[in-house]
C-alpha cells in the first residue's frame, strides 16, 4: 500500500496548485472559523473545483452540527470528513449514515492512555488520524506545529489504515513513518511560513521528504 501525503489547511489557489503538483494525495480544508487556515463556504467551493480529482478532498471540521456539515457538502463535495473535535462514536455512525461519506476521526495523543478510545473509533471510522492532544489553553484542537511521542504508536495493533500529524515537517517525517509504521502523513504547520501561510517550497520538500521514505522501503524489499 503506496504512503498518502495529505496536505492540511490549504487556502489559496495557488498553494493547492503546489500541493497538487507536488503529488498530494489528500488536500485538507479547515471549517472551523477559530482557525488561521478557516475558509468560507464560496472559498471552499472554489478550491474544491480547481482539485478536478487530482486529490481526496478533505473536509476538516470540530464537533459541526448537521447544518455546517449540510453546506460544506453543497460547497466542496469532500471525498472525506475529518472529524477533529469530541465527535462520539454514534455520532462518526450518524454522519457516515446522513452524508455517506467516509469519516476519519482525529485522535490526540499525549499518553498511552489516550489510545483507549480506539476500539470504538476503529468499529466505525473509516481511517484514522493520530495528532498532537492540544494545550488546554489552546484556541483550536489541531494544526498547532506541535510532535507527540510517536513511541507511543511503536506497538499498535491497529487494522484499520492511520496517518500520523502533529509537528510534522520535512525534517522529521521519515522518523515519524520509521516509528510509527503509519500509512500516511498529514501536516499543516510545517509547511508554512507563517500562521495559516502555506509555502510553496516547503510543500514540495515535505512531499519529496515523504516520498524517499517509499522509495528507501521498496528498495530494501527488492534486495
Ligand atoms: O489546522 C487547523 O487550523 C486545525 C484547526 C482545528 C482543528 C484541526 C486543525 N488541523 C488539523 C489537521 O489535520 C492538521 O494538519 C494537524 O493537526 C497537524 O497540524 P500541524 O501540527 O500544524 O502540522
Amino acid at each position: 500500500m503506496s504512503l498518502l501525503v495529505k496536505i492540511c489547511g490549504l487556502s489559496t489557489r495557488e498553494t493547492l496548485q503546489t500541493a497538487l503538483d507536488a503529488g498530494a494525495d489528500m488536500v485538507g480544508f479547515v471549517f472551523f472559523p477559530p482557525s488561521p487556515r478557516h475558509l468560507s463556504l464560496e472559498l471552499g467551493r472554489d478550491l474544491g473545483r480547481q482539485v478536478k480529482q487530482r486529490a481526496l478532498k478533505v473536509a476538516l471540521t470540530v464537533d459541526a452540527d448537521d447544518a455546517t456539515l449540510d453546506n460544506i457538502m453543497d460547497a466542496l463535495s469532500p471525498d472525506m470528513f475529518q472529524l477533529h473535535g469530541k465527535e462520539s462514536v454514534a455520532r462518526l455512525r450518524d454522519i457516515k449514515q446522513k452524508f455517506g461519506r467516509p469519516v476519519m476521526k482525529a485522535v490526540p495523543v499525549a499518553t498511552a492512555t489516550d489510545l483507549a478510545v480506539l476500539p470504538g473509533y476503529a468499529a466505525v471510522a473509516d481511517r484514522i488520524l493520530f495528532d498532537a492532544r492540544a494545550p488546554k489553553n489552546a484556541t483550536r484542537p489541531g494544526g498547532l506545529g506541535e510532535p507527540f511521542d510517536w513511541h507511543l504508536l511503536e506497538n499498535l495493533d491497529l487494522k484499520l489504515p492511520y496517518m500520523v500529524s502533529g509537528g510534522l515537517d520535512a525534517g522529521n517525517v521519515a522518523e515519524a513513518l520509521r516509528v510509527t509504521r503509519a500509512g500516511g502523513v498529514d501536516v499543516s504547520s510545517g509547511v508554512e511560513s507563517a500562521p495559516g501561510v502555506k509555502d510553496p517550497e516547503m510543500i514540495k520538500a515535505f512531499i519529496r521528504a515523504a516520498r524517499a521514505t517509499q522509495d528507501a522501503s521498496q528498495e530494501l524489499s527488492v534486495r
